[in-house]
Parts: C-alpha cells; sequence; structure tokens
C-alpha cells in the first residue's frame, strides 16, 4: 500500500446541547480529521483530542505538530506500508501522543480495508452484525433533570445510562434515578475527581446497583484503584488511566479494576486496542468502548472495534443526531431500540460527505509523499 497524500483538516462542530463532566463544560467540538490516499482509494481517521488538555495532556494543536512534523514524515520514510499494524511500530520511537498517533493509524487503517474490499470490522477481526450501545449523560443541573434525561435515552432505547458524576453531585442523584428505575442498567463516570479520602462515600455506590464505576480516581493512577476496588463492591472501570496493552496489564495485575474502557485515541490506535480486548479476553476482564464525543468518522472507527467478541458491555458509541445537528457522515450513526448495524461495505462504511467536511473545515493541509514522485 502506497500512501500518496494525506490531508489534515481541523474542524469544529457545535454540540446540540452542552456536555459537562467533572473537568468542564463543553459546547462545541474541535477536532481534526487525517485522510490518507492511495492511488485509489481515501482512508480517514480522526483525531479525537480536544481544544483544552482537560481529559488528556494533548491539545488539537499539539496532535497536529507531532502528525505534521514527526509521524507523517516516518510514515512515509518507511514507503510502502504491507498492514496497518505497521504504523504502530514506526510511531514507537515517538513517545506518547496516543490520539495524535492513533488519528493517522485510523486513516491507514481504514485505507488498508478499502483496498482489500473488506470492512474495518472486518479487517479487525470482528464478528459481530450489530452492536448494542448505550449513553454518557452528562451532569445535570437537578434530579429532575437528570431522571428527565435518562427518561427521554431509555425511551429510545439505549442498552445503559452513564452518568457523570462530581463531588456534590453523585450519591443523591444517583439514588434518585435508581429509585425511579429500579432495574436499568446504569453506572457512573467520576473522571478523577474523587481521592481516596472519598472511600465512606464511594462505598455508598454499593447499595445502588452500578454496573461499574469508571475512573473515580487520579487520571494517572492505578495504585489508589486497587485500594478501592478492594473495599467497594462496585466493578471499578479504568478509562484515563489506560494508555497502552502495558498500563492494563498492570492495572489488572494489581486488582485496580475488573472492567476496562477501550478508547482507541488513548491508547494510540486500533492496533493497541485490538492487542488490549485480546489480553482481557484471556483473562476474563470484560470491555466496552468508550467516546469522545466523536463525529461519524471517529464513531465508525468505535463501531468497527466493538464488533470484537469481548466487547461485552454496552458502549458510549450514541446516535449522530444525539450530538450533532448534522454529522458528517453519510449515512448518519442511527441507534435503534439500542442496537447500530453495523455497516459492511468497505472500509469504515459510512461516506464522509465532502460538502460538510468542507463546510465545518476551520484549516486544510496537504503533505505530499515526495518520496513518491521523484
Ligand atoms: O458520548 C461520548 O462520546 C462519551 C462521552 C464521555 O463520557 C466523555 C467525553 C469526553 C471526554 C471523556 C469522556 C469519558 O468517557 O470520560
Ligand atoms: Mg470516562
Amino acid at each position: 500500500m502506497k500512501i500518496e497524500k494525506i490531508v489534515l483538516r481541523r474542524m469544529q462542530l457545535e454540540l446540540k446541547e452542552p456536555f459537562q463532566t467533572s473537568f468542564g463544560t463543553q459546547k462545541e467540538r474541535e477536532f481534526f480529521i487525517v485522510e490518507a490516499y492511495s492511488k485509489d482509494h481515501v482512508g480517514y481517521g480522526e483525531c479525537v483530542v480536544n481544544s483544552r488538555p482537560l481529559y488528556s495532556e494533548e491539545t488539537v494543536k499539539t496532535a497536529w505538530h507531532i502528525a505534521e512534523d514527526f509521524l507523517i514524515p516516518a510514515l512515509y520514510s518507511k514507503g510502502e506500508i504491507n498492514h496497518p499494524d505497521e504504523v504502530s511500530e514506526i510511531f514507537k520511537p515517538f513517545r506518547r501522543n496516543n490520539m495524535a498517533k492513533s488519528a493517522i493509524e485510523g486513516a491507514v487503517w481504514d485505507l488498508y480495508a478499502k483496498e482489500n474490499n473488506i470492512s474495518l470490522a472486518e479487517a479487525l477481526g470482528g464478528t459481530k452484525k450489530q452492536i448494542e450501545v448505550g449513553i454518557s449523560i452528562g451532569i445535570q443541573e437537578s434530579p429532575e433533570k437528570l431522571i428527565e434525561t435518562v427518561e427521554k435515552y431509555r425511551s429510545e432505547g439505549y442498552k445503559r445510562m452513564k452518568i457523570k458524576i462530581k463531588p456534590g453531585t453523585d450519591i443523591e442523584m444517583l439514588s434518585e434515578v435508581r429509585k425511579k428505575y429500579p432495574n436499568i442498567a446504569m453506572m457512573a463516570d467520576g473522571n478523577s475527581a474523587y481521592t481516596l479520602d472519598d472511600v465512606e462515600l464511594l462505598k455508598e455506590l454499593d447499595a445502588l446497583n452500578l454496573t461499574m464505576i469508571e475512573q473515580p480516581l487520579a487520571h494517572d493512577d492505578i495504585i489508589d484503584h486497587a485500594t478501592l476496588q478492594a473495599q467497594i463492591k462496585t466493578p471499578v472501570c479504568l478509562d484515563e488511566s489506560i494508555h497502552s496493552l502495558e498500563d492494563a496489564k498492570k492495572a489488572i495485575k494489581l486488582g485496580s479494576c475488573k472492567i476496562i474502557n477501550i478508547k482507541i485515541g488513548r491508547v494510540g490506535g486500533l492496533t493497541e486496542a485490538k492487542k488490549i480486548h485480546d489480553y482481557c479476553a484471556e483473562q476474563n476482564i470484560p470491555v466496552w468502548c468508550g467516546g469522545m464525543l466523536e463525529s461519524g468518522i471517529g464513531r465508525a472507527h468505535n463501531i468497527a472495534i466493538t464488533t470484537l467478541s469481548n466487547f461485552t458491555l454496552p458502549g458510549d458509541t450514541a446516535a449522530s443526531s444525539r450530538y450533532w445537528a448534522e454529522d458528517i457522515i453519510n449515512p448518519e450513526v442511527v441507534v435503534t431500540d439500542g442496537v447500530i448495524i453495523v455497516p459492511d461495505q468497505p472500509g469504515i462504511g459510512y461516506e464522509p460527505v465532502v460538502e460538510l467536511l468542507d463546510k465545518y473545515t476551520l484549516e486544510l493541509k496537504e503533505y505530499e509523499n515526495e518520496a513518491l514522485t521523484v
């Protein structure tokens, strides 16, 4: 596979509703898209970074810089790529910057699938024809508003409710929802807003029958999470703390979690995501696919990885219409009764609409593979 050109597009989409987590409120989504061109096809990847380094240390600017000055030149210096698994090896000398790496690797995976006339899910070894999804609900201003929101998504059929919490907006809010809906699958996401000083409060979660508590403690911790897991029955799920297969191995060994949220961008790409999936399957650790408020392109990648067999819990890949007045792909991602039908067209299976890409593009830069033209 010869990559002749890569295009980066910095884009911005307006969220239908602000999304509040323990680290801030988001009204618009700035990100960038990677287009990787061979002679006959285009592969698409999404860089799921944010404008500000709040969820992780990367930003749109740092990721663009890493992509432009290191990753694209490294990829071009290798000449031909036989399989997308090679991309993470090429990027290995550069430390971290996982979301930048993942964006380019994702475009190469899509291109590879298209060149081979298979779906991305198939290229990854996924077998599911449809996937179940839940929804991530931002912090709401009152229990009434939260219940109203839960009711809306429950009636749409989402398979589990994930509710964002932070100190002061947690047990009481969750208890109200549980009282109203004794049987729904429900979990909470702390986004690192708690410490071990909050153990007594976190123990109260056990009475609420949550599927899991996601990343309650520090973003860079796996030690305190093990201490916490030993004291609560609710399974701990790690998000922010897991950046690689190595991190997953250590967290599992220490007992820091019983479940792992795999985000393709956070772990540096689909190849690493698949390795974590495979290892967790061996260890009987269920995984699910998290979200980063992606556009349709990132959403399509999430759907493809979720077709692997150990993605046994519903992920956060909600419908396009939950986030955007208009997504940039055709068709949009549709969720019916909490289920997405996995597309079987080549590659990501959703076609980015050029006019819509152009409409929301703030900046575009092309990188020709000079080595191929001389
Ligand atoms: O709907 C989604 O894409 C998931 C939303 C979500 O929970 C999230 C969104 C942005 C950053 C971090 C997180 C998270 O999972 O912690
Ligand atoms: Mg999370």
